[in-house]
């Protein structure tokens, strides 16, 4: 087998084994931001890697389905990820808003409940908390439109930022029935009820899949671990892949501890799949 790196867990290797033994149940599912596209400063400049998005390509017809699964709006992903109208990507399905929102390369439109009100009124009162909270030179806020993600990665201690404004944010969402999605230099306010884990394992299920692999870099991806461990427990097999950081500051403990395999963000993860769909 010529792939560049094999899974260290035994339940790893029995997840790659049945992908590769019956591909046509097998579903794999993949994170955007640092998983498929590297991570940079400005969130509208992350475009997923085209080596990433050609691998899918050849990958898709040969599974029972491939998924993007994000916390970014579907619309988004779909456009950063340049998802549409892709030859060899016509199935694919990107579950935005971890899981909220739904577009299908088949039927391209977003679906989506409206956001609660909370949202709006977190929107209002945010400017006020940021200021009371004297967020540092840098801070800056997505409105993501059902959820709004304080961003640190501009500021010049990160890491600082974001612990100067983890209560008063926890605080804010909490108020207003909300809660927060840690990440990489982030803290996002959002509806609570979707999440990555029950994303996929919806998904797993609808497309009756007998083996599922998933990638992911971040904390908003432990869900989707948690779905994949769980749905070992039922039989099917999984393959847990770690889109590790360059930068091991960022490094995620449960990511990386818990994968069955690592590679070297989007480069590293891009090449892996051009193997996997060279040896399907
Ligand atoms: O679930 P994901 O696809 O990983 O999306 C999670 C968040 O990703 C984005 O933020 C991250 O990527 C940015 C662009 O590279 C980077 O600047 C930021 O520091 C990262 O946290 C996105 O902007 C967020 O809204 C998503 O929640």
């Amino acid at each position: 087998m010529s792939l560049p790196s094999m899974p260290e867990t035994a339940a790893g290797r029995a997840g790659l084994a049945a992908i590769l033994a019956d591909p046509a149940r097998a579903v794999l599912a993949l994170d955007f931001d640092g998983t498929l596209a590297p991570i940079v400063t400005d969130p509208q400049d992350a475009r997923a890697r085209p080596e990433a998005v050609h691998a899918l390509a050849r990958l898709a017809p040969r599974l029972a389905g491939v998924a993007v699964i994000t916390g970014r709006p579907a619309a988004d992903a779909v456009r950063f990820g340049g998802f549409e109208s892709v030859a060899g990507l016509e199935g694919l399905t990107v579950l935005g808003a971890y899981g909220a929102e739904r577009w299908d390369a088949a039927d391209p439109v977003v679906r989506a409940p409206e956001p609660p009100a909370g949202v709006a009124d977190v929107r209002a009162e945010l400017p006020a908390v940021l200021a009371a909270s004297a967020a540092p030179q840098g801070t800056w806020t997505e409105d993501k439109g059902r959820a709004l993600a304080v961003h640190t990665r501009r500021a010049a201690t990160p890491d600082e930022a974001l612990d100067r404004l983890r209560a008063p944010l926890y605080a804010l969402a909490e108020r207003h029935g909300l809660v927060v999605e840690p990440g990489r230099m982030v803290l996002e306010l959002r509806p609570p009820g979707a999440d990555k884990g029950a994303a996929l394992t919806g998904y797993v299920h609808e497309r009756a899949a007998t083996a599922v692999a998933y990638a992911g870099d971040d904390l908003g991806d432990v869900p989707a671990y948690d779905a994949v461990e769980a749905l070992r427990r039922e039989g099917v097999p999984g393959l847990l892949i770690y889109s590790a950081p360059e930068t091991a500051t960022e490094s995620v403990e449960e990511l990386r501890t818990g994968a069955d395999l690592r590679v070297t963000g989007p480069a590293g993860l891009a090449a892996w799949l051009e193997a996997l769909a060279d040896e399907l």
